[in-house]
């Protein structure tokens, strides 16, 4: 089933268009990154999902339900839709317990009383109900809220940063805690980031945003290897780009020697471009006969960060010889593997 469905949204603030023609599908239990810079509009598209911002044109439908657009416009309240800021957002004079129940409409005590528990137990605060907002870290507040959301059975969850005010050193593993969470009650979620770090952790699928509008949506590794454009190869990592001229449908020369593309190439016999090449798709071999020279090296543990010149340029290449010493000869090559060129 398809738990959220954007076609066509349009969104203005005072005039300017911040969300332009947006497209975008949602399966059910999935978990969706909006990713981008700030100011792209990410915030907005939650917001407008919330029915917090108004959309000028487009529809928004959950799980087949029209909330914006064709006539129809259902507020907030009524759009069983869960909410997780990157403030947690809790009632401060609430205790525990009290804020997540909050929103729960049932009445009998008996039964709020097994769902308070089983929240509880799902987000392991077990024995904290009577504590207030103040007394908890930063990182069980956010638990509470998302505690807070799901005791509601959200048909969606959205969450707007929730992870940038959690302390790194505990921030990757309550992500991973979240995420199981999420999959285990098969809730699908829409998450705001703008870190691709966060985004793989945490997401099954990526919409990269540039100034309002959707520039490549897909799985990390789809971004990552096939990326649409300059901008979403470089906002999701790293990269050379490598001056090469096409010779055939898998061939490119370059000053590496020639590569091979085990994908046909799309361009055409001659054409110049560069081919995006990630440091970890490059590997290294000393020999004192070769073009490429060792300029600067970072040690990183089981692998090195190196800076190797070549042909007047410089390339950073991730390898797992950590021996090698700046000034050092060395060959670069490039695996067979389905070529990136702009
Ligand atoms: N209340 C507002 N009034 C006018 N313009 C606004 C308002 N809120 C946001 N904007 C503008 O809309 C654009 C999109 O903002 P939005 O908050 O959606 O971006 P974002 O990608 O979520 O950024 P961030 O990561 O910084 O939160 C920005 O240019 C912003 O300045």
């Amino acid at each position: 089933m398809t738990a959220l469905s954007i076609t066509g949204v349009n969104s203005e603030y005072q005039g300017v268009r911040v969300l332009d023609g947006l497209d975008l599908q949602m399966e059910q239990g999935e978990i969706l990154a909006l990713l981008g810079p700030s100011g792209c509009g990410k915030t907005t598209l939650l917001r407008a999902i919330a029915g917090l911002q108004p959309v000028s044109s487009g529809c928004i439908h959950v799980q087949g339900q029209c909330f914006n657009g064709e006539g129809n416009f259902t507020p907030s309240e009524q759009r069983g839709v869960g909410m997780i800021f990157q403030d947690y957002a809790l009632f401060p004079h609430l205790t525990v317990a009290d804020n997540i129940l909050f929103g729960v409409t049932e009445k009998d005590s008996f039964r709020r009383g097994a769902l308070l528990e089983e929240m509880l137990t799902l987000v392991k605060l077990e024995g904290l109900e009577k504590r207030y907002p103040h007394e908890l870290s930063g990182g069980q507040q956010q638990r509470v809220s998302i505690a807070r959301a799901l005791a509601c059975k959200p048909k969606l969850l959205l969450l707007d940063e929730p992870f940038s005010n959690i302390d790194s050193q505990v921030r990757g593993e309550l992500m991973m805690e979240i995420r199981a969470i999420l999959k285990s009650r098969k809730v699908s979620a829409v998450f705001v980031t703008h870190s691709k770090d966060e985004a793989f952790v945490f997401a099954d699928k990526l919409a990269l945003f540039k100034e309002g509008r959707i520039v490549q949506h897909g799985t990390a590794e789809e971004l990552y290897y096939s990326p649409a454009e300059r901008y979403v190869a470089d906002f999701l990592g790293r990269g050379n780009y490598v001056p090469v001229q096409v010779v055939d449908g898998f061939n490119v020369d370059s000053p590496l020697g020639q590569l091979v593309s085990t994908s046909e190439l799309t361009w055409p016999s001659q054409y110049s471009g560069e081919v995006l090449l990630r440091p970890q798709q490059l590997t290294l071999e000393p020999d004192d006969a070769a073009a490429g020279v060792i300029r600067d090296r970072r040690f990183l543990g089981n692998f090195c960060h190196y800076q190797v010149e070549i042909a007047s340029q410089l390339l950073e290449v991730r390898s797992q010889l950590t021996q090698l010493l700046p000034g050092q000869k060395v060959q670069i090559r490039a695996e067979a593997h389905p070529l990136v060129i702009f």
